[in-house]
């Protein structure tokens, strides 16, 4: 191992194969309208390649996507994107957060979270339901790269008293995005896509593999 680990294998856009070490569905669908067609690069998923998930131990949200990220790249030989994203409601001191995918206990029950979020915001008026969705993304040359990616994206917005739609996933169907008047659940994809946590922190990663491989 010498000290330029993660530059000695050459530019990230040369590999051919990316591993998203993710099992969300709605997620990795995100994750391929973002991805398609890019720079020739062929990304499978963990669970085409039989990865099972990686322990979300982490205390923050760049820690769980680094240790998915990880998993998956120990486990495949691959370049690994990791995503750990969630919702912050300022009501609720910032809950569920980084434990959106078990608020309600289990794991990734989309309705019994709603329900619980529902019920936990009753009380609290529209003015006050504001909250954010966060997704953090990590890009891993392999699985000892000292030199990440790191890219964040926040999609502010209130929680509505009830679902709507049933497009995206998690909990769109209750949360209402600055500037629209309807749920992430009824906005065409493309424009979640534009807009969303998700679609800016991988406009972001992607400025950083640009910048990182252009010539001075
Ligand atoms: O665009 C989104 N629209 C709606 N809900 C969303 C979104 N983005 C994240 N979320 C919710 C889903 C899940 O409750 C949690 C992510 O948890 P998180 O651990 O990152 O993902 P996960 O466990 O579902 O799949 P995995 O860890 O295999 O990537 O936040
Ligand atoms: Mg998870």
């Amino acid at each position: 191992m010498t000290s330029t680990a993660s530059t000695a294998t050459g530019p990230v856009s040369t590999r051919s194969r990316w591993v998203i070490a993710s099992s969300n569905a709605g997620k990795l669908r995100e994750f391929r309208e973002l991805l398609g067609g890019d720079g020739g690069v062929e990304f499978v998923t963990q669970g085409e390649l039989g990865v099972d998930d990686a322990e979300e131990t982490g205390l923050s949200f760049v820690e769980n996507a680094l240790l998915k990220a990880r998993h998956a790249a120990r486990a495949t030989g691959l370049p690994a994107l990791g995503d750990d994203s969630g919702l912050c409601v300022d009501a609720l001191g910032g809950a569920p957060g980084l434990y959106s995918a078990r608020y309600a206990g289990g794991h990734g029950n989309a309705a019994a979270n709603i329900d619980k979020l529902l019920t936990a915001l009753a009380e609290v008026p529209e003015t006050a339901r504001r909250a954010h969705f966060i997704a953090v993304i990590v890009l891993l040359q392999h699985a000892e790269d000292p030199q990440p990616l790191i890219a964040q994206g926040v999609w502010p917005g209130r929680i509505l008293s009830t679902a709507h739609g049933d497009g995206g996933f998690g909990y769109d169907p209750v949360f209402r995005p600055d500037g629209h008047d309807c749920s992430a659940a009824q906005l065409d994809p493309l424009v979640k896509n534009r807009i969303s946590h998700r679609g800016l922190a991988l406009a972001s990663l992607k400025r950083q593999l640009t910048n990182l491989y252009a010539n001075p």
